[in-house]
């Protein structure tokens, strides 16, 4: 539904969750995005979280983009984090074969945690600067983006290309699902609960519990 012109329209929140392999860039693209900068050395990450405030086709969308470990030791919070995410930046490096691969199981992970096969996924290869050492062709990038009907982008952090095309995307489509109603409830705490959409979904709720109560007061027409 597009928004209606001078009327204030509360931001609606997000929470993105940023997945991929280690050392593919995530980081460095969450960096761009929020602080734009650049980050040449590598610390592996245990998880970082972040805010950020971007206008969406005249919408103002906050993010709440939770960095990820692409380590392995530190996977064990993944269900959690996948629960509560509400849309999913899944990122490899065309430098990487083996990151390309890592991403079908996520993917899958993220379906099965969420039970839903059209969560808002933007799959990204990343380090596209460094065409010379590339290992993923860009037309297998395109045909497993559409398979599994997710857009692809390819992106450098380090030269900030197709860095905010990324998030936005992803937040497009995350708005997409909010407006059809089809947001996810099972995160209530998160919901900013000064939402229209958050509102109307809990009128909806509380109406269809109250019509299945058998002892509600009915109404005869005598
Ligand atoms: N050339 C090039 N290097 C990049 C790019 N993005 C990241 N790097 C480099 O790749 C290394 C790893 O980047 P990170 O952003 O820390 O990778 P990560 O995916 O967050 O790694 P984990 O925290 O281990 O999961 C760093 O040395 C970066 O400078 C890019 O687009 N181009």
């Amino acid at each position: 539904m597009a928004p209606r012109q001078g009327r204030y329209q509360p931001a609606r929140e997000f929470h993105v969750v940023v997945l991929g392999a280690g050392g593919v860039g995530k980081s460095c693209l969450t960096a761009q995005f929020v602080h734009n900068e650049w980050i040449e050395s590598y610390d592996p990450t245990i998880e970082d979280s972040y805010r950020a405030q971007v206008a969406v086709d005249g919408r103002q969308v906050v993010l709440e983009i939770l960095d990820t470990a692409g380590t392995e030791q530190f996977v064990a919070m993944r269900d959690l984090y996948m629960k509560t995410g509400q849309g999913f930046l899944l990122v490899f490096s065309i430098t990487s074969a083996s990151s390309l691969t890592e991403l079908a199981g996520l993917r899958d992970e993220i379906i099965r945690i969420k039970d839903d096969e059209n969560v808002p996924i933007v799959i990204c290869g990343n380090k596209a600067d460094l065409e010379d050492q590339r290992c993923v062709p860009r037309t297998k990038g395109f045909s497993i983006s559409q398979r599994w009907g997710a857009p692809y982008y390819e992106a450098s952090a380090r030269t900030k290309t197709n860095v905010d095309e990324v998030f936005i995307d992803l937040c497009r489509q995350m708005l997409r699902k909010d407006d059809a109603g089809e947001g996810y409830l099972e995160e209530d705490k998160e919901y900013d609960p000064y939402s229209i959409s958050y509102y109307k979904k809990k009128r909806k709720q509380r109406r269809s519990d109250r019509d299945r109560d058998p002892h509600r007061p009915k109404c005869v027409i005598l």
